[in-house]
């Protein structure tokens, strides 16, 4: 129970044995619910959900006075069995407590990736299910299928860059480092192959959900898709795509993205991490094991951060009258640097960097290569995509809706099959 003066936080009251697990839409991960429950409990709410206490953090300071400036007791995830153990035979780096293990991976590459869905196993919530045999727990059968399916894949990727690097064909990348200073990275075969396999998983998602949002954004404020045309076409001209030395210039597009990824959190409902030790915030207690929720959709709409927090406003990064937002020189702001979507401390999204250019270099080329616009009906009707019909889970991105994607020229047709064929002949780190 919380040491005097302090006490725990609000939060709305739980059934016995399950807690509040009814109240928290797991699949959703708090999407649907996070702005209220931001409104009527505070920048903290604790849930308890199985006898684990879970808080919601939902304004960036708390965020960051925890998870950042605690970061040494604020830095582990919480092992739930199905996606942490069963699924990945405790292998994948992004489930695992802060320990050597992890310092290890880091120092290998700081991969990572986004793990299932809270809840969608109740073991997950009763871990006491564990215990049950396999002949009673499908699910065990179900995830050890699993596992067995992507251990193979991460192992023969493996192997095939060993293979190749006997004949001198392995291209440089991140298998070949690995294998190439394995001894020094002390990792075994398996922990290596799931720290590199893993990577992609984590990297293609968030940024295939984030580029859904764009092209969201982009079918709902075309004026916006038109701004950024415009700059890229002023940039580059109609003879040459953009490539990454450009992005200096084209602060449009940097600020179309962090204004997509500001309205709609890739984690929307954040990825969690786990507390070690006991601790006392402004009066608050927070027991060890503690899973702390950063709630990224509520922070992404703190009203004094972002005004008309549910508007779509790109112009609050360039405009020098959105005074909490926007930061000169345009040349270097706005970008993704210290950017609570990539989440907090030491367990912050170790490969924001490439995550920002992708995010830069996809925009600026679909606006360089093509038209948007909404999709029309059998009578020419314009089709208004939905809002907010998001997918449920960690990454969060607009469900199937109708857009027209039309390319804007046979000349950039021309440019983009060229660049398509220089693209599979040459080697992708060179
Ligand atoms: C739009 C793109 C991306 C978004 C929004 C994103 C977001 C995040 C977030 C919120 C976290 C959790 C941070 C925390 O626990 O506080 C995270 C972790 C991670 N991300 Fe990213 N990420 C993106 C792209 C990438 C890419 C491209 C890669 C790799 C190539 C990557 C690799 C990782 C890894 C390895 C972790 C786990 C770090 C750890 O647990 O210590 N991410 N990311």
């Amino acid at each position: 129970s919380p040491p005097e003066g302090s006490r725990y936080p609000p939060g709305p009251e739980g059934k016995p044995l399950i807690g509040n697990l009814q109240d928290l839409d797991l699949t959703q991960a708090l999407l649907a619910s996070s702005q209220e429950v931001a409104d009527q409990y505070g920048p903290v709410m604790r849930l308890t959900l199985a006898g684990r206490e879970h808080y919601v953090v939902s304004t960036e300071k708390v965020a960051n006075d925890l998870l950042r400036e605690r970061g040494s007791i604020y830095s582990s995830r919480a092992q739930a069995p199905a996606s942490a153990q069963l699924l990945p035979d405790n292998l994948r780096p992004v489930l695992l407590p802060y320990n050597e293990i992890v310092q290890q991976i880091v120092a290998v590459n700081h991969n990572l990736e986004r793990i299932a869905s809270p809840g969608a196993y109740l073991v997950d919530t009763f871990p006491i299910l564990m215990k049950l045999p396999r002949f009673l727990a499908p699910f065990k059968r179900e995830i050890e299928e699993l596992h067995r399916r992507e251990h193979s894949l991460f192992r023969g990727l493996l192997e095939d860059v060993r293979e190749r690097m006997k004949d001198g064909t392995a291209p440089k990348c991140w298998e070949r480092d690995f294998l190439e200073n394995q001894s020094e990275f002390n990792l075994t075969d398996d922990k290596g192959a799931y720290v590199v396999g893993t990577m992609f998983e984590a990297g293609s998602g968030t940024t295939s959900a984030a580029m859904m949002s764009f092209v969201l954004a982009m079918v709902l404020h075309p004026l916006w898709f038109r701004k950024v045309q415009e700059e890229v076409d002023s940039v580059c001209g109609a003879e040459r795509m953009p490539y990454l030395d450009d992005v200096r210039q084209l602060p449009i597009v940097r600020a179309v993205i962090k204004e997509t990824l500001r309205w709609r959190p890739v984690t929307a409902g954040g990825l969690p991490h786990m507390s070690t030790k006991d601790d006392v915030y402004e009066g608050l207690f927070i027991p060890a094991n503690t899973v702390i929720h950063p709630n990224q959709w509520a922070i992404h709409r703190e009203p004094e951060l972002y005004p008309q927090p549910e508007s779509y406003l790109p112009e609050r990064w360039l405009d020098s009258s959105y005074r909490t937002t926007f930061k000169s020189p345009l040349s270097v702001y706005p970008n993704l640097h210290n950017y609570s979507n990539f989440g907090f401390g030491r367990r912050i999204c170790p490969r924001q960097n490439i995550a920002e250019r992708n995010l830069y270099l996809l925009a600026a080329r679909i606006a360089w290569a093509a038209n948007i616009s909404k999709a029309k009906d059998g009578e020419g009707n314009e089709i208004d995509p939905p809002l907010n019909d998001y997918t449920a889970g960690f990454n969060a991105q607009p469900k199937w809706f109708p857009f027209e994607l039309q390319v804007r020229s046979q000349e950039r047709w021309a440019v983009i099959e060229e660049e398509l064929k220089r693209g599979a002949e040459s080697e992708p780190l060179k």
